[in-house]
Protein backbone atom coordinates (compact mmCIF):
# COMPACT_ATOMS: atom_id res chain seq x y z
CA UNK A 1 0.00 0.00 0.00
CA UNK A 2 1.42 3.51 -1.01
CA UNK A 3 0.72 6.31 0.69
CA UNK A 4 -0.78 9.07 -1.54
CA UNK A 5 -1.01 11.84 1.03
CA UNK A 6 0.62 12.96 3.98
CA UNK A 7 0.11 15.38 6.58
CA UNK A 8 2.15 16.24 9.45
CA UNK A 9 2.12 18.25 12.28
CA UNK A 10 -0.79 20.74 10.40
CA UNK A 11 -1.76 24.44 11.86
CA UNK A 12 -3.97 26.81 10.51
CA UNK A 13 -4.34 29.84 12.60
CA UNK A 14 -6.90 32.59 11.20
CA UNK A 15 -6.14 35.85 12.62
CA UNK A 16 -3.59 38.77 11.98
CA UNK A 17 -0.63 37.08 14.05
CA UNK A 18 -0.90 33.35 13.46
CA UNK A 19 2.83 32.63 15.04
CA UNK A 20 2.16 34.65 18.47
CA UNK A 21 -1.33 32.19 19.00
CA UNK A 22 0.91 28.78 17.54
CA UNK A 23 3.51 29.96 20.29
CA UNK A 24 0.85 30.48 23.16
CA UNK A 25 -0.24 27.20 21.83
CA UNK A 26 3.05 25.38 22.30
CA UNK A 27 3.21 27.05 25.98
CA UNK A 28 -0.09 25.13 26.47
CA UNK A 29 -2.81 27.46 26.46
CA UNK A 30 -5.86 25.96 24.48
CA UNK A 31 -8.04 26.90 21.71
CA UNK A 32 -10.47 28.79 23.87
CA UNK A 33 -8.09 31.03 25.69
CA UNK A 34 -6.02 32.08 22.71
CA UNK A 35 -9.26 32.98 21.21
CA UNK A 36 -10.48 35.08 24.68
CA UNK A 37 -7.20 36.46 24.54
CA UNK A 38 -6.22 37.77 20.77
CA UNK A 39 -9.41 37.16 18.77
CA UNK A 40 -7.67 34.47 16.66
CA UNK A 41 -9.07 31.54 15.92
CA UNK A 42 -7.26 28.26 15.84
CA UNK A 43 -8.76 26.17 12.53
CA UNK A 44 -6.63 23.00 12.52
CA UNK A 45 -4.10 22.02 15.29
CA UNK A 46 -1.02 19.94 14.95
CA UNK A 47 -3.06 17.02 12.72
CA UNK A 48 -0.79 14.22 11.42
CA UNK A 49 -1.90 11.55 9.02
CA UNK A 50 -1.80 9.27 6.02
CA UNK A 51 -4.33 9.18 2.89
CA UNK A 52 -2.99 5.57 1.13
CA UNK A 53 -3.33 5.78 -2.67
CA UNK A 54 -6.58 4.24 -3.72
CA UNK A 55 -8.62 4.52 -0.55
CA UNK A 56 -11.61 6.59 0.60
CA UNK A 57 -10.42 8.40 3.60
CA UNK A 58 -13.39 10.29 5.05
CA UNK A 59 -13.39 13.37 7.34
CA UNK A 60 -15.66 13.30 9.94
CA UNK A 61 -16.62 15.87 12.94
CA UNK A 62 -19.53 18.23 14.24
CA UNK A 63 -19.41 21.96 12.47
CA UNK A 64 -16.43 24.03 13.31
CA UNK A 65 -14.71 21.18 13.75
CA UNK A 66 -11.73 21.98 11.30
CA UNK A 67 -12.77 19.38 8.45
CA UNK A 68 -13.24 22.01 5.73
CA UNK A 69 -10.34 23.80 6.93
CA UNK A 70 -8.01 20.99 7.19
CA UNK A 71 -9.07 19.06 3.39
CA UNK A 72 -8.59 23.17 2.01
CA UNK A 73 -4.84 22.93 2.83
CA UNK A 74 -4.38 19.88 1.33
CA UNK A 75 -4.66 21.85 -2.08
CA UNK A 76 -3.51 25.26 -0.56
CA UNK A 77 -7.10 26.97 -1.43
CA UNK A 78 -6.19 27.87 2.49
CA UNK A 79 -2.42 28.67 3.31
CA UNK A 80 -1.39 26.60 6.34
CA UNK A 81 -0.04 28.40 9.05
CA UNK A 82 2.62 25.51 9.91
CA UNK A 83 3.60 22.07 9.34
CA UNK A 84 3.52 19.70 6.02
CA UNK A 85 1.17 18.41 3.69
CA UNK A 86 2.70 15.65 1.17
CA UNK A 87 1.20 14.85 -2.05
CA UNK A 88 3.17 12.23 -3.93
CA UNK A 89 6.38 13.10 -1.35
CA UNK A 90 6.07 16.48 -2.95
CA UNK A 91 5.37 19.26 -0.10
CA UNK A 92 2.44 21.41 -1.07
CA UNK A 93 2.96 23.78 1.92
CA UNK A 94 5.94 24.78 0.73
CA UNK A 95 5.23 24.44 -3.27
CA UNK A 96 6.08 27.89 -5.53
CA UNK A 97 2.91 29.03 -7.64
CA UNK A 98 3.80 27.28 -10.91
CA UNK A 99 3.73 23.92 -9.43
CA UNK A 100 0.71 24.68 -7.57
CA UNK A 101 -1.46 25.50 -10.38
CA UNK A 102 -0.18 22.61 -11.85
CA UNK A 103 -1.11 20.04 -8.72
CA UNK A 104 -4.47 22.29 -8.99
CA UNK A 105 -5.53 21.62 -12.53
CA UNK A 106 -4.00 18.04 -12.73
CA UNK A 107 -3.76 16.17 -9.82
CA UNK A 108 -6.06 17.30 -7.24
CA UNK A 109 -9.77 18.56 -8.17
CA UNK A 110 -12.48 19.41 -5.89
CA UNK A 111 -16.33 18.52 -5.48
CA UNK A 112 -18.07 21.17 -3.50
CA UNK A 113 -21.76 21.10 -1.77
CA UNK A 114 -23.11 23.26 -3.72
CA UNK A 115 -22.69 21.93 -7.06
CA UNK A 116 -20.51 25.48 -8.14
CA UNK A 117 -22.41 25.06 -11.27
CA UNK A 118 -22.82 28.11 -13.56
CA UNK A 119 -26.01 28.65 -15.13
CA UNK A 120 -25.71 30.07 -18.13
CA UNK A 121 -23.36 27.33 -19.07
CA UNK A 122 -24.71 24.23 -20.75
CA UNK A 123 -24.04 20.59 -18.85
CA UNK A 124 -21.21 20.20 -20.98
CA UNK A 125 -19.65 23.10 -20.25
CA UNK A 126 -20.10 23.06 -16.91
CA UNK A 127 -18.49 19.75 -16.59
CA UNK A 128 -15.82 21.22 -19.08
CA UNK A 129 -15.00 23.47 -16.67
CA UNK A 130 -12.10 22.71 -14.82
CA UNK A 131 -10.53 21.10 -18.38
CA UNK A 132 -11.38 24.95 -19.78
CA UNK A 133 -9.26 26.39 -16.80
CA UNK A 134 -6.63 23.52 -17.06
CA UNK A 135 -6.16 25.21 -20.87
CA UNK A 136 -7.11 22.12 -22.42
CA UNK A 137 -8.03 22.65 -26.10
CA UNK A 138 -12.12 22.29 -26.91
CA UNK A 139 -12.41 19.46 -28.61
CA UNK A 140 -10.42 17.06 -25.99
CA UNK A 141 -11.99 18.74 -23.36
CA UNK A 142 -15.34 18.42 -24.61
CA UNK A 143 -14.77 14.25 -25.76
CA UNK A 144 -13.43 14.07 -21.98
CA UNK A 145 -16.66 15.99 -20.45
CA UNK A 146 -19.04 13.40 -22.43
CA UNK A 147 -17.12 10.69 -20.77
CA UNK A 148 -17.02 12.26 -17.48
CA UNK A 149 -20.97 12.66 -17.64
CA UNK A 150 -21.42 8.68 -19.33
CA UNK A 151 -19.62 7.86 -15.95
CA UNK A 152 -21.98 9.61 -13.63
CA UNK A 153 -24.78 8.16 -15.79
CA UNK A 154 -25.66 11.70 -17.37
CA UNK A 155 -25.13 10.54 -21.12
CA UNK A 156 -28.19 12.24 -23.03
CA UNK A 157 -28.00 15.64 -20.74
CA UNK A 158 -24.93 17.62 -22.12
CA UNK A 159 -27.04 19.78 -23.99
CA UNK A 160 -29.17 20.84 -20.72
CA UNK A 161 -28.62 23.97 -18.42
CA UNK A 162 -28.32 23.09 -15.04
CA UNK A 163 -32.21 24.31 -13.49
CA UNK A 164 -33.65 21.68 -15.58
CA UNK A 165 -31.83 19.36 -13.38
CA UNK A 166 -32.73 18.03 -10.64
CA UNK A 167 -30.14 18.34 -7.58
CA UNK A 168 -28.74 14.87 -7.56
CA UNK A 169 -28.60 15.02 -11.44
CA UNK A 170 -26.84 18.24 -10.73
CA UNK A 171 -24.57 16.98 -8.05
CA UNK A 172 -23.68 14.64 -11.01
CA UNK A 173 -22.42 16.81 -12.95
CA UNK A 174 -20.40 18.57 -10.01
CA UNK A 175 -19.12 15.47 -9.83
CA UNK A 176 -18.59 14.98 -13.67
CA UNK A 177 -16.49 18.04 -13.51
CA UNK A 178 -14.55 16.82 -11.25
CA UNK A 179 -13.89 13.43 -12.90
CA UNK A 180 -13.49 15.22 -16.25
CA UNK A 181 -9.80 16.15 -14.98
CA UNK A 182 -8.96 12.49 -14.23
CA UNK A 183 -6.78 13.68 -11.14
CA UNK A 184 -5.28 11.06 -8.82
CA UNK A 185 -7.26 12.87 -5.75
CA UNK A 186 -11.26 13.95 -5.65
CA UNK A 187 -11.62 16.06 -2.83
CA UNK A 188 -15.43 16.17 -2.04
CA UNK A 189 -16.49 18.50 0.57
CA UNK A 190 -20.02 17.43 2.12
CA UNK A 191 -20.90 16.36 -1.62
CA UNK A 192 -23.83 14.52 -1.19
CA UNK A 193 -25.52 16.45 2.24
CA UNK A 194 -27.55 18.48 -0.05
CA UNK A 195 -29.26 15.72 -1.17
CA UNK A 196 -32.47 13.92 0.09
CA UNK A 197 -31.44 10.53 1.94
CA UNK A 198 -32.92 8.32 -1.25
CA UNK A 199 -30.64 10.37 -3.68
CA UNK A 200 -27.83 10.78 -1.59
CA UNK A 201 -27.67 6.81 -0.92
CA UNK A 202 -27.70 6.33 -4.47
CA UNK A 203 -24.79 8.39 -4.94
CA UNK A 204 -23.10 7.14 -2.54
CA UNK A 205 -23.19 3.83 -4.64
CA UNK A 206 -22.37 5.49 -7.47
CA UNK A 207 -18.91 6.97 -5.88
CA UNK A 208 -18.40 3.04 -4.77
CA UNK A 209 -18.74 1.89 -8.35
CA UNK A 210 -16.99 4.54 -9.96
CA UNK A 211 -14.40 3.86 -6.90
CA UNK A 212 -14.25 0.30 -8.03
CA UNK A 213 -13.54 0.45 -11.84
CA UNK A 214 -10.34 3.01 -11.67
CA UNK A 215 -9.58 3.84 -7.72
CA UNK A 216 -8.68 7.50 -7.39
CA UNK A 217 -7.67 8.73 -3.67
CA UNK A 218 -10.68 10.43 -2.21
CA UNK A 219 -10.71 12.40 1.06
CA UNK A 220 -14.53 13.11 1.43
CA UNK A 221 -15.45 15.80 4.08
CA UNK A 222 -18.99 14.17 5.56
CA UNK A 223 -20.21 14.82 9.31
CA UNK A 224 -22.58 12.44 8.56
CA UNK A 225 -21.98 8.60 10.26
CA UNK A 226 -23.71 6.54 8.04
CA UNK A 227 -22.19 8.45 4.86
CA UNK A 228 -18.91 7.87 6.47
CA UNK A 229 -19.33 3.91 7.88
CA UNK A 230 -20.52 3.67 4.21
CA UNK A 231 -17.94 4.62 1.93
CA UNK A 232 -15.18 4.94 3.75
CA UNK A 233 -12.26 2.49 4.28
CA UNK A 234 -10.85 4.78 6.57
CA UNK A 235 -12.24 7.99 8.61
CA UNK A 236 -10.86 10.74 10.54
CA UNK A 237 -12.94 11.79 13.54
CA UNK A 238 -11.76 15.76 13.94
CA UNK A 239 -12.54 17.66 16.96
CA UNK A 240 -11.77 21.38 17.80
CA UNK A 241 -9.57 21.17 15.38
CA UNK A 242 -7.71 18.40 16.09
CA UNK A 243 -7.57 15.19 14.74
CA UNK A 244 -8.92 12.81 17.20
CA UNK A 245 -8.76 9.24 15.68
CA UNK A 246 -8.37 7.50 12.55
CA UNK A 247 -9.21 4.02 11.88
CA UNK A 248 -11.23 1.86 9.30
CA UNK A 249 -15.08 1.95 10.88
CA UNK A 250 -14.61 -1.00 12.07
CA UNK A 251 -11.67 0.11 14.57
CA UNK A 252 -12.98 3.42 15.86
CA UNK A 253 -16.95 1.43 16.60
CA UNK A 254 -14.57 -1.45 18.33
CA UNK A 255 -12.21 1.32 20.01
CA UNK A 256 -13.60 4.99 19.94
CA UNK A 257 -10.31 7.03 21.34
CA UNK A 258 -12.25 9.39 23.50
CA UNK A 259 -16.17 9.99 24.64
CA UNK A 260 -16.33 12.83 21.82
CA UNK A 261 -15.88 9.70 19.16
CA UNK A 262 -18.11 7.81 21.40
CA UNK A 263 -21.37 10.17 21.22
CA UNK A 264 -20.72 10.38 17.57
CA UNK A 265 -21.55 6.51 17.72
CA UNK A 266 -24.32 6.68 20.38
CA UNK A 267 -26.41 9.00 17.82
CA UNK A 268 -26.26 5.83 15.61
CA UNK A 269 -26.21 3.03 18.49
CA UNK A 270 -29.45 0.87 18.77
CA UNK A 271 -27.63 -0.59 21.49
CA UNK A 272 -30.20 0.97 24.25
CA UNK A 273 -33.25 -0.02 22.00
CA UNK A 274 -32.59 -3.41 20.20
CA UNK A 275 -30.84 -7.05 21.97
CA UNK A 276 -28.97 -9.58 20.47
CA UNK A 277 -32.19 -11.58 20.07
CA UNK A 278 -33.97 -8.81 18.69
CA UNK A 279 -31.72 -9.11 14.96
CA UNK A 280 -30.07 -12.79 15.43
CA UNK A 281 -30.93 -14.66 11.63
CA UNK A 282 -31.59 -18.02 11.36
CA UNK A 283 -29.45 -17.44 7.94
CA UNK A 284 -26.92 -19.45 6.58
CA UNK A 285 -24.90 -21.07 8.81
CA UNK A 286 -25.06 -24.78 8.48
CA UNK A 287 -26.30 -26.26 12.11
CA UNK A 288 -24.65 -29.46 12.84
CA UNK A 289 -26.70 -31.65 15.24
CA UNK A 290 -24.78 -33.38 17.48
CA UNK A 291 -25.90 -36.49 17.91
CA UNK A 292 -25.64 -39.31 15.17
CA UNK A 293 -24.07 -36.60 12.80
CA UNK A 294 -20.04 -37.71 12.91
CA UNK A 295 -17.37 -36.03 11.29
CA UNK A 296 -17.37 -36.75 7.91
CA UNK A 297 -20.92 -35.89 8.00
CA UNK A 298 -20.24 -32.74 8.89
CA UNK A 299 -17.92 -32.16 7.25
CA UNK A 300 -19.37 -32.86 4.44
CA UNK A 301 -22.86 -30.91 5.23
CA UNK A 302 -20.25 -27.86 5.37
CA UNK A 303 -18.45 -28.24 2.14
CA UNK A 304 -21.95 -28.78 0.35
CA UNK A 305 -22.84 -24.78 2.17
CA UNK A 306 -19.21 -23.60 1.30
CA UNK A 307 -18.79 -22.81 4.96
CA UNK A 308 -15.91 -22.81 6.73
CA UNK A 309 -17.45 -23.21 10.04
CA UNK A 310 -20.38 -25.05 11.60
CA UNK A 311 -22.22 -24.07 14.50
CA UNK A 312 -23.18 -27.73 16.55
CA UNK A 313 -26.23 -28.04 18.67
CA UNK A 314 -27.39 -31.21 20.79
CA UNK A 315 -30.77 -32.69 19.76
CA UNK A 316 -32.63 -30.68 21.82
CA UNK A 317 -30.52 -27.69 19.84
CA UNK A 318 -28.67 -25.92 22.55
CA UNK A 319 -25.75 -24.55 21.23
CA UNK A 320 -22.47 -26.54 22.36
CA UNK A 321 -19.66 -24.76 19.97
CA UNK A 322 -18.46 -24.35 16.75
CA UNK A 323 -16.12 -26.81 14.27
CA UNK A 324 -14.78 -26.16 11.56
CA UNK A 325 -13.55 -28.01 8.55
CA UNK A 326 -9.78 -28.07 9.36
CA UNK A 327 -10.46 -29.51 12.58
CA UNK A 328 -13.45 -32.11 10.76
CA UNK A 329 -10.61 -33.03 8.38
CA UNK A 330 -7.55 -33.71 11.22
CA UNK A 331 -10.35 -35.75 13.41
CA UNK A 332 -11.26 -37.32 10.49
CA UNK A 333 -7.55 -37.95 9.51
CA UNK A 334 -6.84 -39.20 13.08
CA UNK A 335 -9.37 -41.92 13.55
CA UNK A 336 -10.85 -39.90 16.19
CA UNK A 337 -14.37 -41.72 15.80
CA UNK A 338 -17.71 -40.39 15.64
CA UNK A 339 -17.81 -38.03 18.67
CA UNK A 340 -17.16 -34.17 17.29
CA UNK A 341 -17.22 -32.37 20.59
CA UNK A 342 -13.54 -32.45 21.37
CA UNK A 343 -13.16 -30.52 18.11
CA UNK A 344 -14.99 -27.72 19.00
CA UNK A 345 -12.80 -24.14 19.09
CA UNK A 346 -13.04 -23.09 22.45
CA UNK A 347 -13.42 -19.23 22.06
CA UNK A 348 -16.77 -19.57 20.46
CA UNK A 349 -18.55 -17.88 23.12
CA UNK A 350 -22.19 -17.12 22.52
CA UNK A 351 -24.20 -14.31 23.40
CA UNK A 352 -27.78 -14.31 24.94
CA UNK A 353 -30.78 -12.90 23.63
CA UNK A 354 -31.17 -10.10 26.53
CA UNK A 355 -28.23 -8.76 25.74
CA UNK A 356 -27.44 -5.59 24.67
CA UNK A 357 -25.82 -4.97 21.25
CA UNK A 358 -22.95 -3.37 23.29
CA UNK A 359 -21.79 -6.42 25.16
CA UNK A 360 -21.70 -8.30 21.84
CA UNK A 361 -19.30 -5.68 19.86
CA UNK A 362 -16.42 -6.91 20.97
CA UNK A 363 -16.92 -10.58 19.61
CA UNK A 364 -19.08 -9.79 16.53
CA UNK A 365 -16.14 -7.84 15.31
CA UNK A 366 -13.00 -10.18 16.83
CA UNK A 367 -14.46 -13.35 15.65
CA UNK A 368 -14.25 -14.53 12.13
CA UNK A 369 -17.88 -15.93 12.55
CA UNK A 370 -21.14 -14.64 13.22
CA UNK A 371 -21.40 -15.32 16.58
CA UNK A 372 -24.00 -17.57 17.87
CA UNK A 373 -27.66 -16.19 20.19
CA UNK A 374 -29.24 -18.48 22.57
CA UNK A 375 -32.27 -18.20 24.19
CA UNK A 376 -34.10 -19.92 27.19
CA UNK A 377 -31.94 -22.71 28.37
CA UNK A 378 -29.40 -22.39 25.92
CA UNK A 379 -31.39 -22.82 23.16
CA UNK A 380 -30.17 -21.47 19.16
CA UNK A 381 -31.56 -18.83 18.01
CA UNK A 382 -29.73 -17.60 15.31
CA UNK A 383 -26.78 -15.92 14.63
CA UNK A 384 -25.22 -12.15 14.22
CA UNK A 385 -22.80 -11.49 11.86
CA UNK A 386 -20.33 -8.51 11.55
CA UNK A 387 -22.31 -7.04 8.57
CA UNK A 388 -25.73 -7.25 9.64
CA UNK A 389 -24.60 -5.75 12.98
CA UNK A 390 -23.39 -2.65 10.94
CA UNK A 391 -26.35 -2.63 8.67
CA UNK A 392 -28.14 -1.93 12.29
CA UNK A 393 -26.39 0.44 13.53
CA UNK A 394 -26.96 1.68 10.10
CA UNK A 395 -30.49 1.62 9.36
CA UNK A 396 -31.58 2.36 13.00
CA UNK A 397 -29.59 5.58 12.74
CA UNK A 398 -31.22 6.51 9.72
CA UNK A 399 -34.80 6.21 11.16
CA UNK A 400 -33.82 8.48 14.04
CA UNK A 401 -32.89 11.01 11.46
CA UNK A 402 -36.14 10.82 9.84
CA UNK A 403 -38.32 10.55 12.88
N1 LIG B 1 -11.81 32.37 7.19
C1 LIG B 1 -11.94 32.15 8.49
N2 LIG B 1 -11.68 33.12 9.38
C2 LIG B 1 -11.79 32.89 10.71
N3 LIG B 1 -12.15 31.72 11.23
C3 LIG B 1 -12.42 30.71 10.40
C4 LIG B 1 -12.33 30.87 8.98
N4 LIG B 1 -12.68 29.68 8.40
C5 LIG B 1 -12.96 28.84 9.41
N5 LIG B 1 -12.80 29.45 10.61
C6 LIG B 1 -12.98 28.84 11.92
O1 LIG B 1 -12.17 27.68 12.00
C7 LIG B 1 -12.84 26.63 12.67
C8 LIG B 1 -12.95 25.40 11.75
O2 LIG B 1 -13.86 25.69 10.70
P1 LIG B 1 -14.18 24.72 9.49
O3 LIG B 1 -15.03 25.46 8.52
O4 LIG B 1 -12.92 24.12 8.98
O5 LIG B 1 -15.02 23.59 10.23
P2 LIG B 1 -15.90 22.43 9.57
O6 LIG B 1 -15.68 21.25 10.45
O7 LIG B 1 -15.60 22.30 8.14
O8 LIG B 1 -17.36 22.99 9.80
P3 LIG B 1 -18.67 22.85 8.84
O9 LIG B 1 -19.08 21.41 8.92
O10 LIG B 1 -19.64 23.77 9.54
O11 LIG B 1 -18.27 23.31 7.50
C9 LIG B 1 -14.17 27.19 13.10
O12 LIG B 1 -14.05 27.66 14.41
C10 LIG B 1 -14.39 28.35 12.14
O13 LIG B 1 -15.18 29.35 12.72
Amino acid sequence: MSVKIKIENLYKVFGPQPKTALKMLKEGLDKEEIHQRTGMTIGVQDASFEVNTGEIFVVMGLSGSGKSTLVRMLNRLIEPTSGHVYVDGQDVATMNDEDLVKLRRKTISMVFQSFALMPHMSVLENAAFGLEMAGVDKQSRNERAMQALEQVGLEGYHNSRPDELSGGMQQRVGLARGLAVDPDVLLMDEAFSALDPLIRTEMQDELLKLQAKHKRTIVFISHDLDEAMRIGDRIAIMEGGRVVQVGTPEEILQNPADDYVRAFFRGVDPTNILTVGDIARQTQVTVIRHTGEGPRAALQRLISHDREYGYVLDTDRRFMGIVSTDTLKNLIDSGGGKDISPAFIGEARAAQAGDSMQDILPEVTARPWPIPVLGEEGKYLGVISKNQFLRTLQRNHLEEQQA
